[in-house]
């Protein structure tokens, strides 16, 4: 259960805590609630890690003495009945964290079975929301620029291939706009640029893994931040049933955080979505 690929291909990094134990007073029987008994828990914290290892710096990451305090609140707090409520409640404290999946496992050695035996567990996993397929389809706004290699038919190309992508989309018209360059950076071609909405029941990182797979089809390199390239999709927003997914993983960072500065992103989408909101305000 432990390996967890990531849309794209990547096996997400773990960060697990074993064993932790305290006393609960769970279970069905009036003893159980009155005597309590030994819980131990095990979590597995999908994630990454590279941030954090290569900063070496704990905001960086999950602190794992954080996670391990949640899990004993938990276990020590307010009694349920079954070990399969006490795990999803674990979980659903531990996506809280920022982990983009969970496992979880309680384990319940001196549990009222009549027999000899040496443990008895119950493992979920339980994926975040970026990980999660969105229920209804999700109404996504996607921006696509180009500055490099014929870049009308690039920006042509790239919506085609994200046509293909999304349900329900429409393109805005394309735009030629001054390039904005990151401050004391060498000025660069102007860009072709468009928004494009659609559907999808894609989770946020499946079509996050989706741009980046068409981005790349069309040569694209990623060296410089914000430098020149063949085609850049950035997804703007996804929102499930009106409501904004919100992400401050530097992964996927939802809504886009420099959306909103940018004419090149902002124009294109009012003109295929004049009601359109980001963080609850119209975009008009
Ligand atoms: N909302 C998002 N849309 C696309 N990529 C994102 C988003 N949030 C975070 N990222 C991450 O940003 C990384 C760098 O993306 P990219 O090279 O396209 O940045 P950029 O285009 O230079 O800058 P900008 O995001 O300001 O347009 C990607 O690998 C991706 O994981
Ligand atoms: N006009 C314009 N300027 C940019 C653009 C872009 O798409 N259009 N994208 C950037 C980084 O993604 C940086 N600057």
């Amino acid at each position: 259960m432990a390996d967890l690929y990531l849309p794209g291909g990547r096996l997400a990094d773990r960060i697990e805590l074993t064993g932790l134990t305290a006393t609960g007073y769970h279970g069905v029987f009036d003893e159980e609630r009155r005597d309590g008994q030994e819980f131990t828990v095990d979590v597995i914290l999908h994630t990454s890690t590279s941030r954090a290892g290569a900063s070496d710096e704990l905001a960086q990451t999950i602190n794992y003495a954080d996670a391990a305090d949640h899990v004993i609140e938990i276990v020590t707090g307010e009694p349920v009945d079954l070990i399969e409520t006490l795990a999803e409640r674990i979980a659903d404290r531990m996506l809280g964290t920022g982990a983009l999946a969970v496992d979880v496992t309680v384990h319940k050695p001196s549990a009222p079975i009549p027999h000899a035996f040496t443990d008895v567990t119950v493992t979920i996993r339980r994926l975040g929301e970026l990980l999660r397929p969105p229920k209804p389809a999700a109404d996504v706004v996607v921006g696509i620029g180009s500055n490099l290699d014929d870049p009308v038919t690039q920006v042509e190309v790239g919506a085609g291939k994200l046509a293909r992508v999304l349900e329900y989309e429409q393109m805005s018209r394309t735009r030629v706009t001054a390039a904005e360059v990151a401050p004391g950076m060498p000025s660069q071609p102007n860009y072709v640029n468009a928004v494009m909405v659609g559907k999808t029941t894609l989770s946020p990182l499946a079509l996050l893994a989706e741009l980046q797979r068409i981005e790349d089809e069309q040569g694209r390199i990623r060296e410089e931040v914000w430098g020149p390239r063949t085609l850049d999709l950035d997804l703007i927003s996804y929102k499930v049933a009106d409501r904004e997914v919100l992400s401050d993983n530097p992964d996927l960072t939802l809504p886009h955080p420099r959306a909103h500065m940018r004419s090149f992103v902002m124009e294109p989408w009012a003109e295929v979505d004049p009601w359109g909101k980001l963080r609850g305000k119209r975009i008009r």
